[in-house]
């Protein structure tokens, strides 16, 4: 791994986004370090997937500060921009080619910049051979390698757009709701799976599962109202009387 650029890789301070007048980010402000992994929890409509939304230049706050790595201002740059630094996002549903096989979906992934066909036909160096097996082992997909993408399970397919992403080597995942649908041996799987990445990528997990928020065993974020509810431990969140009162005990 490379020696961090700077303390901080991703720095939001007194982030707003308003809609219309209605303010779903309210002078946010959280600091995620390298290699660190945050689980954001929090209500519906507490500004989870705008905070996202800002993150990867989807939506531009009308306040606030952005930073990446402490240079790059993430409210100046595209969303094909803020890929090529290094954020890659997960969206709840998973985006597979479900005609082609698990390890075609990695090597796709690997050549984002080429055409698909150009990519299937040509031969593999063995670079990229090398490249594909270690991202298949690293999601738990090598037994499955030839089997067509639309045939794997829902958590499986979980598994392979993450390992998709992982072939862009983010320095930064943002995870949405990765355990909704899965069982809950996938879930258990995906929180060991998402530890294993946060040993070499930094990563953001938005998620409604408790149990799989305390497998994840890391520093969680609650959000209410477009703003920093609480922060720390899951125990010392959910201990938390305003956390309880708008989210956990509903
Ligand atoms: N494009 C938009 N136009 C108007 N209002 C919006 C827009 N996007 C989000 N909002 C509002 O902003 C608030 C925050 O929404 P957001 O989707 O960020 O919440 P969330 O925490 O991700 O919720 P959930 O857990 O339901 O996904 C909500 O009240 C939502 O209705």
């Amino acid at each position: 791994m490379t020696a961090p650029i700077t303390p901080t890789l991703l720095y939001l301070d007194n982030v707003s986004v308003s809609f219309d007048g209605f303010r779903a980010l309210n002078a946010l402000s959280l600091a995620v370090d390298h290699a660190e992994m945050r689980a954001i929890i929090g209500p519906n409509g507490a500004g989870k997937t705008t905070m996202m939304d800002v993150i990867t230049g989807k939506t531009r706050p009308n306040e606030g500060t952005a930073l990446f790595e402490g240079t790059h201002d993430l409210t100046a740059l595209d969303e094909a921009a803020i890929a090529e630094l290094g954020i890659g996002r997960k969206f709840q549903t998973p985006t597979v080619f479900e005609m082609h096989s698990v390890e075609d979906n990695i090597l796709l992934a690997l050549k984002e910049n080429r055409s698909p066909i150009a990519t299937l036909l040509s031969r593999r160096s063995a670079r990229e051979r090398e490249r594909i097996d270690v991202l298949l082992e690293r999601v738990r997909l090598t037994t499955h390698r030839r089997r067509k993408a639309g045939e794997l399970s829902h958590g499986q397919k979980q598994w392979l757009e993450i390992g998709m992403l992982l072939a862009q080597q983010p320095k930064l995942l943002l995870i949405d709701e990765p355990a909704a649908g899965m069982t809950d041996q996938e879930t258990a799987e995906t929180a060991e799976l998402l530890r294993d990445i946060a040993k070499t990528q930094a990563v953001v997990v938005v998620e409604h599962d408790m149990t799989f928020v305390r497998d994840l065993d890391v520093k969680v974020t609650c959000l209410h109202e477009g703003s920093v509810l609480a922060e720390g431990t899951l125990d010392a969140v959910s201990a938390n009387e305003r956390v309880v009162e708008v989210y956990l005990g509903r």
